[in-house]
């Protein structure tokens, strides 16, 4: 990364970004063993693949599941079964298992996206990031927690959001979070990860190119620099084909694909610096070496995150951010409490927020 400031501490990492189905059913463990390979000889900390539904990957190298080889990446159209039968846990699934081995064995930190299956409460399913220490133990796990319902993204057909609000696991490396996919948009979530501790914040995507590709350079960078911390931006490269065809529900013609995925990866820094973004069109791997200090250093300089501390009303504000857990929805609650506090425009008179009442006017 670009950087002033001197380095003290520098684990690369590397995001891999890959194609679809097809691509990985030819390649199979060629593909794994050259992954492995390379990320060995990079040295490299931490591992996150791309998308929140890479994990027919890892599956298909374990166990040559599905005869029709139609395994779906993006999981948006509404189709359950078969899929939902590559549902597994985080804590001990085939997925997690081989990731684990792999972890160990090259001393890497590695986040591993799966379609969770949690048997415990009544096999609900998630969508869930796996994060697995170097030494090969599972430190924990962090579900998605805003569920496109866009275009042909349709995802609260599986599962709804997160339950565990915004975890940051302590690695030898860094103090890491995952935001999943959609979670990218919501500028508050990014922020609640920060908040909580978190040095480098990965974003694995599953995107497409008309929905989304004019904010991808802007979301993840953005967020870099408004929490003083590394952002992750990992997105998967092709176009998905579905044997069944499906409406948007706009009145559309059924078609058989979400999009093309575009790809572009990159890491951005807290100073606003960005490595190029990995192809559109090609599988990658962006090893990026980060320095961690930069964090408090551009933290000491813009201070960003202390302004929202040191507000007039540091019992309204400061005690929720320091439970940092809670549903932070709660920040707009105590947004509109400081709006009622103190009117700034005709618009927020005193008249005006005496109707406002839990989101709704109330005459
Ligand atoms: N997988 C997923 O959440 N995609 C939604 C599209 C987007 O966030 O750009």
């Amino acid at each position: 990364m670009l950087s002033e400031i001197p380095r003290m501490i520098a684990p690369p990492m590397i995001l891999m970004q890959h194609g679809l189905l097809d691509d990985h059913q030819k390649q199979s463990h060629n593909t794994a063993a050259d992954i492995t390979f390379k990320m060995r000889c990079t040295g490299t900390c931490f591992l996150s693949r791309s998308t929140a539904f890479d994990f027919p990957l890892l599956l298909r190298i374990l166990r040559k599941l599905h005869a029709t080889g139609a395994m779906p990446f993006a999981f948006c159209t509404r189709e359950k079964l078969p899929w939902t039968e590559f549902a597994e846990s985080a804590e001990d699934g085939l997925t997690t298992r081989f990731c684990q081995k792999l972890a160990k064995k090259h001393n890497m930190v590695v986040v591993s996206p799966i379609l969770e299956r949690d048997d415990v409460h009544g096999g609900t399913l998630w969508n869930t990031a796996v994060v697995i220490s170097n030494s090969g133990s599972v430190l924990g796990k962090s579900r998605k927690n805003h569920i496109p319902r866009i275009g042909d993204f349709n995802e609260s057909t599986y599962y709804m959001e997160g339950n565990t609000g915004h975890p940051v696991f302590q690695t030898q490396f860094g103090r890491i979070a995952v935001n999943i996919c959609f979670g990218r948009h919501h500028p508050l979530n990014w922020l609640m990860y920060s908040l909580n501790g978190a040095e480098i914040i990965f974003n694995p995507s599953a995107t497409t190119g008309e929905l989304s590709e004019s904010l991808w350079p802007i979301e993840a960078r953005n967020a870099a620099i408004a929490n003083h911390c590394f952002t992750c931006a990992i997105n998967r490269v092709g176009t998905e084909y579905y044997v069944n065809a499906f409406t948007s529900g706009d009145g559309g013609k059924a078609h058989h694909d979400l999009g093309y995925f575009y790809g572009s990866s990159y890491v951005a820094a807290p100073d606003g610096s960005r490595t190029p973004g990995l192809s559109r069109t090609q599988d990658g791997l962006l090893v990026a070496e980060v320095d961690l200090n930069l964090c408090r250093q551009v933290g000491d300089k813009w201070s960003f995150k202390v302004s929202l501390y040191s507000l007039k009303k540091p019992g309204q504000f400061a005690n929720f951010y320091m439970t940092l857990n809670g549903p932070y929805m709660l920040v707009f609650v105590e947004f509109k409490l400081l709006l009622k506090m103190k009117p700034s425009s005709p618009y927020d008179s005193e008249d005006h927020t005496q109707k406002v009442s839990g989101g709704l006017l109330t005459s």
